[in-house]
């Protein structure tokens, strides 16, 4: 595979911190325990457990994650490049912090007002703070896909030269195209020796998951996720999408557990009140769902014909519903599933009612199926 030197990717699950960060979401201290334990036990390598100095519940809910499952899973807290913060993350028990401060001239003008000069130093004393309190640290140059490009290489050096562990490259506002951000972590992989380069990508343009694949493809062996996408805007890249496209797509190895990603982003989206879309990738209700009688029929023959996954690989089921655009064969299979077996002449009466059901715009459902079909039945 050029440009791919590592076969297994990180994942690195931010739903606790970047997903809780979206607006109108936000978890009791008890809920982000249980959805930490989840994602251990499903196989995450790293979760970002929250913003220790943000508030008390994060520092708390960071401590519980930790004590519950911190012999599981890494268990990482976010940082700005200040002591104060560090100082928070360490007294929560972390043994690994992800230090971030923005490298892009916008957010260094209008937000931090800060010269490069003064952010390089900021990033070099605290990367070399926390490390000399042992931590294992991850270093951000937020806005890294906005930066004028040899600052932001020289950013990661000093990260780097501080002692940085890993480096994650966040496209903070989403306006990555996947073959810029190609070159851009070849680039960043060149620098960086053995240190891990992550990348952390935002959908703003709906490019979530094809900004982060292209950086794995690049050589990053991190990426950072949240089940369902959730997170600032229009969220983050998924999980669900960026470890199926990575194992499947691109034959990376991913440690996930992929047959417990549905009942996963069920609970995601139950917690935090936020509906998964009916056809999102992987984990939607209709990501195995078929209706057409061309796709039903070469379905039923071999999924393979318009399924690109299983359903049992990711825990979703395959779906075969009846409307306006059925064909006899997946009426057939609905009726021989209630036991109820017709000859071709009924069945086509039978279809013919439910199409002309459908054309009034009315939902069809097995059990009409079923009362339509017993009209036909000879004893
Ligand atoms: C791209 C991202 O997702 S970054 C993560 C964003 N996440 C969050 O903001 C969630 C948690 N945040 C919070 O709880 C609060 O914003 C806090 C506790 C961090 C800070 O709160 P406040 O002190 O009230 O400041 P406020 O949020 O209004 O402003 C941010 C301050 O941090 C500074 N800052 C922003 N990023 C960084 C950074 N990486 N390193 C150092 N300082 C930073 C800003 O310049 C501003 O400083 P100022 O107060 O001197 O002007
Ligand atoms: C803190 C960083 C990694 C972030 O969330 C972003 O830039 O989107």
């Amino acid at each position: 595979m050029k440009g791919c030197v590592f076969s297994t990717v990180r994942i690195f699950d931010t739903t606790l911190r970047d997903g809780e960060q979206a607006p109108g979401i936000d978890l009791t201290v008890e809920q982000k325990v249980k959805i930490a334990r989840r994602l251990a036990d499903m196989g995450v390598d790293v979760i970002e457990a929250g913003f220790p100095a943000s508030s008390e519940g994060e520092f708390i809910a960071t401590k519980k994650i930790l004590e519950e499952i911190g012999d599981m899973t890494e268990v990482i807290g976010l940082s700005r490049a200040n002591k104060n913060d560090i100082d928070k993350t360490i007294q929560s028990g972390l043994g690994s912090i992800h230090v971030f401060i923005a490298t892009s001239d916008i957010h260094l003008k209008y937000k931090l007002r800060m010269t490069r000069e003064e952010v390089l130093d900021k990033i070099y004393e605290n990367v070399r703070y926390a490390k000399d309190h042992g931590m294992v640290v991850e270093y951000s140059p937020e806005d890294a896909t906005r930066t004028e490009e040899d600052f932001l290489l020289t950013a990661v050096k000093t990260a780097i030269d501080a002692g940085a562990d890993r480096i994650n490259i966040p496209d903070t506002v989403g306006t990555m195209q996947p073959f810029k951000f190609y070159d851009l972590i070849r680039k960043i992989v060149g620098v960086a020796g053995d240190k891990i380069i992550s990348v952390h990508c935002h959908n703003d343009f709906g490019l979530a998951t094809a900004n982060s694949l292209a950086g794995l493809f690049a050589g990053a062996r991190q990426v950072h996720v949240t089940v369902n996408g959730i997170g600032e805007r229009a969220g983050n890249a998924s999980l669900e999408e960026v470890v199926m496209g990575a194992k499947k797509l691109f034959g990376f190895n991913v440690n996930v557990k992929t047959w417990m990603l549905y009942e996963t982003s069920k609970m995601i989206s139950q917690m935090t009140g936020v509906p998964v879309p009916y056809f999102k990738a992987i984990v939607g209700d209709n990501a195995f769902g078929h209706e057409a009688g061309i796709h039903v029929h070469g379905v039923l023959e071999n999924p393979s014909t318009y399924e690109p996954l299983t359903p049992e690989e990711v825990g979703n089921f395959r779906r075969i519903e009846l409307g306006k655009h059925s064909g006899i064969h997946g009426l057939k299979k609905i009726l021989d599933d209630q036991g109820i077996y017709l000859d071709d002449i009924s069945l086509r009466e039978v279809l013919a009612e439910i199409k002309s059901m459908a054309d009034r715009g009315e939902k069809i459902t097995s059990e009409d199926a079923r009362r339509i079909a017993l009209k036909y039945v000879t004893h």
